[in-house]
């Protein structure tokens, strides 16, 4: 096999310089279990120095670089994005273990982001305000200034783009802290993003562990704002550190989302999403949908044609891009393996094939049984699990899919516009899909939950107001 680094990364970005830390990670892949790569092992005072440069960088040529030419910057970042898609893909597939076509989505998602962004850089503005006479009110929108960026090991370069791109397109200083299972990417995109003339300090990467580098950087006096997508456990603590520097903090921390099957749905049309959002990612997606709500008169036949793809699903290693790979790492195994010993008296309807030997296989799985309290299908098992559940009536399907401490997503699949409608106001939820699920992840859709699925929104227009910060400039001239 060729060899997917074209970089030396044991090198982090701070303040335009490549540099190692004292100690390194491994990395491994998770489709053969091998080590293949490290990266460096950075800590508080890397973190330190990063946050230090990114002030700098505010303070001179980025701070100082109109939205336009920021953007076309932006833009430019995008087009060797796109242009290193398949490498970029390769590298993805090696790191997390998605199989090489859905790592081509995330490369060429994070080309669409930058794309986006880098177009929106000089469209946001602030407002005239009419006010008494004799004053001249408007508004400015600037940025935080410097943004932390803590992010996850599931979708490194989507969510990079989301979040990393939209604090840049609004003029912030970024420190961005991968996680530490999945870097690669991360360290990839600064590379290019030197090639395409982000002035030194406008984006920093600092790879290290969530207790060291992570933490540090939730808790830094000189960050303005934190952007962090994963556990819940971990949002809280990321909250916590940030709220003793009285910072704001956008959270997106997964879900239990379900799809909601009414006896009117076009069963054809939605087969194909009500299995490929549960196992996509080996089911390791904020957004799975991990639950699958039907009405009882067609319950039996969506449960038997999910068991049927189910039954043909191809699971194998990342780059023999079959239709789900391995889970990321020995330790989520376990955390899937754990939820799947507490089934106890639901019915496994089907059960995929996996690999014998090396690499971290987790069958895709479809349960029937629980009752909507049963810890499967409340928790988020974040691997390639799925719970149907039966309904009678659509305020029993309503009460069911809002009845867990998570609200990220939900999709909805009924002929029955009225239906449509109040399901799409009554959810508990950040976004509704109807007749669809995920709508393809347009970049432009904003993005979040409610409950413990997080707060804040990212993508769309919506990240760019996140991402900054409203002055009201009030002039009394007479
Ligand atoms: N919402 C999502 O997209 C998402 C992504 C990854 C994991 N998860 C959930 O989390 C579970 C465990 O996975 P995990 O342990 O990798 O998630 P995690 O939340 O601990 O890790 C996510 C990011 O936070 C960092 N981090 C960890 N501890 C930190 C700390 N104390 N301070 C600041 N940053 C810290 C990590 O280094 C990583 O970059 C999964 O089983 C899944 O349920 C959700
Ligand atoms: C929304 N998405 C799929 C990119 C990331 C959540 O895991």
């Amino acid at each position: 096999m060729t060899d997917p680094l074209w970089f030396d990364s044991e090198e982090m970005l701070i303040g335009g310089r490549w540099l190692r830390a004292a100690d390194s990670l491994p990395v491994e892949n998770p489709s053969n279990g091998e080590t293949f790569a490290a990266i460096p092992r950075g800590g508080a005072r890397e973190i330190d120095a990063a946050v230090a440069a990114a002030h700098e960088a505010r303070a001179g040529e980025w701070g100082r670089m109109d939205a336009a030419t920021r953007g076309r910057l932006l833009s430019s970042l995008g087009r060797l994005v796109a242009e290193r898609a398949e490498d970029l893909a390769r590298l993805e597939a090696m790191d997390v273990g998605k199989p090489l076509a859905q790592a081509r989505a995330d490369a060429l998602a994070l080309a669409r982001y930058l794309e986006f962004y880098g177009g929106a850089a000089d469209k946001v503005h602030g407002t005239t305000i009419p006010f008494l006479d004799g004053y001249t009110v408007y508004t400015l929108r600037q940025p935080h200034g410097v943004t932390g960026h803590i992010v996850p090991w599931n979708y490194p370069m989507q969510i990079i783009g989301r979040s990393v791109g939209a604090a840049l397109a609004m003029g912030n200083a970024c420190v961005l802290k991968p996680a530490e299972e999945a870097c690669l990417t991360a360290l990839a995109f600064a590379r290019l993003a030197c090639d395409a003339g982000l002035p030194a300090g406008a984006l920093n990467v600092v790879p290290g562990l969530g207790a060291e580098a992570g933490a540090a950087l939730s808790a830094h006096p000189g960050i303005h704002h934190v952007s962090f997508t994963g556990s819940v456990a971990t949002g809280a603590a990321v909250q916590a550190a940030a709220a003793a520097n009285v910072v704001p903090v956008t959270l997106e921390l997964g879900g239990k989302s379900p799809q909601i099957v009414f006896d009117d749905a076009d069963l054809d049309a939605a087969l194909p999403f009500l299995v490929r959002a549960g196992i996509q990612n080996a089911g390791q997606t904020c957004s799975a949908a991990s639950r699958i709500l039907v009405h009882e008169a067609v319950a039996d036949k969506v449960v038997a044609r999910m068991s049927e793809s189910y039954r043909a699903l191809r699971v194998g290693p990342a780059l023999e891009d079959r239709d789900m790979g391995p889970v990321i790492s020995a330790r989520q195994k376990g955390i899937v393996e754990g939820f799947l010993a507490q089934a106890g008296d639901l019915t496994v309807a089907a059960r995929a094939e996996v690999p014998d030997g090396p690499g971290h296989w987790v069958a895709p799985t479809l349960l029937t049984g629980a009752a909507p309290d049963h810890p499967l299908a409340q928790a988020e098992i974040f691997g390639p699990v799925q719970v149907v559940i039966p309904f009678a009536s659509e305020a029993e399907a309503l009460a069911i899919a809002n009845g867990t401490d998570y609200g990220l997503v939900a999709g909805v699949w009924t002929r029955d516009g009225a239906c449509q409608m109040r399901m799409a106001r009554d959810l508990h939820c950040g976004q509704v899909f109807l007749n669809n699920y995920g709508a393809g992840g347009g970049v432009e859709l904003p993005f979040g939950g409610v409950g413990k699925s997080g707060h804040g929104r990212e993508k769309g227009f919506e990240a760019l107001y996140g991402f900054s910060q409203l002055k009201t400039v009030a002039a009394l001239h007479g």
